[in-house]
């Protein structure tokens, strides 16, 4: 069992509707019971059938039936109650929400349920929160509801929470659509993917992202920056590439992203592919679109690019620059760096601590220390820029590489960053190349201290004492990392050869040109640039899994309906209100698998059985399509006719159910709450197929009272042998 029992999704439990979400058509009176063997592990969760406890079942039926040991495992649920409890739009909604953002072959979704009604109220309220900047109390809101929300409230909701980059919140927006049963539209799901793209939850946004019937350029921009940014480069460029070849014109954003995709990878000859897009597609440029362009040469040692470049940007500003300034620094070129930095100033852009950054490392490389002082003073003193732990591991770099261990060691004390393990950490390496075993000591000890499991610098510990021949502090390191498990993950290099990029790890001779690789990178003759490992898929959470769990379980669906009920025609079911969806119509059940198709009907994921009371051999189908065929059978039905006796087999499934959920509806004749169905003719017998002309829901009171009323009625003119009329008056 994994996704369901992620604790975040359990988050949403108390939030849970009391009643099951439908109650505003339904009004729903207690879900009778859930079978024992179905217990879940959340107490909290209310197990209505529509509560997202039937999420968790179905996952966890999904879960076993991945175990090749059992057979399929389906699930039976059983909507009953009188005539006009909402049983056809509970099981009409029930199939559309859940099927909602899955493929169906069977074309089901031409029809549509009424969407449920929606408080104005509660939407001008939510949109109140939000304009006043209280986000945190409109999801709180939304979810103690249990209500849906209007599409245009739904939209707000989701993009203040991209932009106050709240994803947990939006998904919990996410989470209380699907509980309530909502169907977001196409503007919607966008938002959705967005959301999911952005928070790095790049599964579910894929899902949606397939699922979309009209995908236009933000969509692709979202999937394109969102692999990006969770460090899936190639896979970002690939979208990007499905962008083009389905016709898109890529804008800024997309630029923005490939470029950054290209300059990690140091991919150059895609980046100067895209770079040709982007001229061709006349983008006006920007200072974003630049930055990206300039670092990405930079980056693939494109060094007289990447300087043309800026050269001919006409907009440029603190970022381009400091973009330049820290490309040169990328490659050592030290006096570069400085010389750019002087022109930054004097063309009378402010510098910020990313250019200060690059300054002070470019005097550490370059054993300036009097420059490297005079910038670090600069920094705080003309700019009013607080350094941050990476400046003072510059300086301590800076110090460290001149030999200086202890003046270094002084600063680190001195500095108000002698808590963060990177000031330590350029101490570290500063005693390692300098052989300073006391205070390598010193620095290792306070290194591991705020940097646990840093597998890279135990390693450099463990070269560091190698290299002053101590052995024995060399194995307390290794087995300090054996013993927790520590792996350094392998250094490599990226390289590109004619437009293909190669990873070679250390001493790796897998590639045929090894040799000549090797010899021509020693020889500096062509680009090799240390890139980052590319962040694994596993790293998504489980509970990405619940939710796309929700949405791509449900493929397939069928509904039944018995032939008898000719109300509305043969073609579809239809609510008392005249929501619809099409159906197929039996006289019984055991001629669907054959009439359907043997091989369609395996496929069949949801199957919905409405009229239930007219079947005959209900109990027999439903057991062998959950338990044998693993289908998830949902059936609705009278479980009482008018004489208020057991109606058919209806009943009889009830001990082979999952839920069984009983619906009310509203006495016609004092509203309170109606548990019977009345007939108001004076036919006999048991199936009499009608609506609103010959049955009506009643409460306890009006059906003892109606019933009397009636069946005096008819003796009285029974005896007077008159005809009957066909109505009761109240
Ligand atoms: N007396 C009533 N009580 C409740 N709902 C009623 C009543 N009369 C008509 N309706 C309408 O019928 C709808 C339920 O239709 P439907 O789902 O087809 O019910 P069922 O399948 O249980 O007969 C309600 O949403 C409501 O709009
Ligand atoms: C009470 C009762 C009902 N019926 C028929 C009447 C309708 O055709 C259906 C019920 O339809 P709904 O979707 O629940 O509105 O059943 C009957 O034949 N006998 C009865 O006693």
């Amino acid at each position: 069992m994994k996704s369901i029992l992620n604790p975040k999704f359990s988050a949403l439990s108390p939030h849970l509707p009391k009643t099951s979400p439908f109650s505003l058509f339904s009004r729903p009176h207690d879900t009778i019971f859930r079978n024992n063997s179905q217990q879940l592990p959340f107490p909290s969760l209310k197990a209505t059938p529509f509560s997202s406890n039937s999420f968790l079942s179905r996952a966890q039926n999904r879960t076993l039936q991945t175990e090749p040991t059992r057979p399929p495992s389906g699930e039976i649920h059983v909507i009953v109650g009188p005539m006009f409890a909402g049983k056809t739009t509970t099981l009409l909604r029930r199939i559309q929400s859940e099927s909602a953002n899955s493929n169906h072959s069977s074309g089901i979704l031409s029809f549509q349920v009424k969407p449920r009604r929606t408080d104005p109220y509660l939407d001008n309220v939510l949109k109140g929160l939000c304009v006043s900047g209280r986000l945190t109390e409109a999801v709180g809101l939304l979810c103690r509801t249990g209500l849906p929300v209007h599409q245009r409230t739904y939209s707000l909701l989701l993009q203040e929470c991209i932009f106050w980059k709240q994803y947990e919140r939006g998904r919990r927006i996410h989470a209380q659509m699907i509980v309530v049963g909502f169907v977001p539209n196409e503007y919607l799901k966008t938002k959705l993917l967005i959301l999911y793209a952005k928070s790095g939850y790049l599964e579910t946004a894929s899902f949606l992202f397939d699922n979309l019937a009209d995908k236009g350029l933000i969509p692709w921009n979202a999937m394109v920056a969102g692999y990006v940014q969770k460090g899936l480069e190639e896979v970002g460029l690939e979208f990007f590439c499905g962008m083009r070849q389905a016709g898109l014109r890529p804008d800024q954003y997309t630029f923005a992203s490939v470029f950054r995709a290209c300059a990690t990878l140091a991919a150059l000859e895609p980046g100067k592919q895209a770079h040709a897009v982007m001229i061709k597609s006349q983008i006006t440029e920007n200072v974003v679109i630049n930055s990206a362009l300039i670092d990405m040469y930079f980056k693939c040692s494109c060094i007289c690019d990447g300087r043309l470049l800026f050269e001919k940007c006409l907009s440029r500003n603190t970022i381009t620059w400091s973009t330049l300034i820290s490309g040169y620094g990328q490659h050592g070129r030290v006096m570069e760096v400085l010389d750019s930095f002087q022109r930054m100033l004097s063309e009378g852009f402010r510098p910020n601590y990313v250019t200060f950054l690059a300054v002070l490392v470019a005097c550490s490389h370059g054993g300036l220390i009097d420059e490297g002082h005079k910038y670090f003073q600069s920094m705080i003193r003309d700019y009013g820029i607080m350094p941050q732990g990476k400046h003072y591991a510059a300086i301590v770099d800076l110090l460290g590489r001149a030999g200086k261990l202890r003046e270094a060691y002084d600063f680190v004390l001195k500095s108000p960053c002698k808590e963060h393990s990177v000031v330590w950490g350029a101490l570290l390496g500063a005693c390692k190349i300098h052989g300073d075993v006391e205070l390598l000591n010193i620095a290792s000890k306070k290194f591991f201290e705020f940097e646990r499991v840093n597998a890279g610098k135990y390693t450099v510990l463990s070269n560091a004492y190698a290299s002053s021949g101590l052995w024995e502090n060399v194995e307390e390191v290794r087995s300090t990392m054996r013993e927790s498990g520590m792996m350094k993950e392998p250094g490599y290099s990226r390289i590109e050869v004619q437009s293909e990029v190669y990873c070679f790890f250390k001493g790796d001779k897998s590639h045929q040109q090894a040799d000549e690789i090797y010899q021509s990178s020693n020889s500096g003759s062509f680009s090799m640039l240390l890139s980052k490992h590319c962040a694994s898929t596993d790293a998504i959470t489980e509970s990405v899994e619940a939710f796309t769990g929700i949405f791509s379980y449900w493929k397939n669906v069928a509904i039944i309906k018995s032939s008898k009920d000719t109300r509305y025609g043969l073609d579809s079911i239809v609510t008392h209100d005249g929501a619809k969806l099409p159906c197929w119509a039996l006289t019984n059940l055991s001629s669907f698998k054959q009439k359907f198709g043997i091989e369609a009907y395996e496929k069949l994921d949801v199957i919905g059985i409405d009229e239930a009371q007219f079947f005959e051999d209900l109990y027999d189908f439903c057991r062998e399509a959950a338990d044998h065929d693993g289908k998830t059978v949902i059936v609705a039905g009278l479980d009482g006719n008018y004489l208020r006796r057991s109606f058919g087999s209806v009943l009889d499934i009830i001990p082979l159910a999952d839920t069984v959920t009983k619906l009310t509806a509203l006495c016609e004749i004092c509203g309170k709450r109606a548990f019977f169905t009345l007939r108001k003719t004076q036919e006999k017998q048991v199936e009499l197929i009608g609506g609103g002309d010959v049955y009506m829901p009643v409460c306890r009171h009006h059906y003892v009272n109606g019933q009397v009323a009636v069946e005096a009625a008819r003796f009285v003119l029974e005896s007077h042998k008159v005809e009957c009329p066909s109505h009761i008056h109240k």
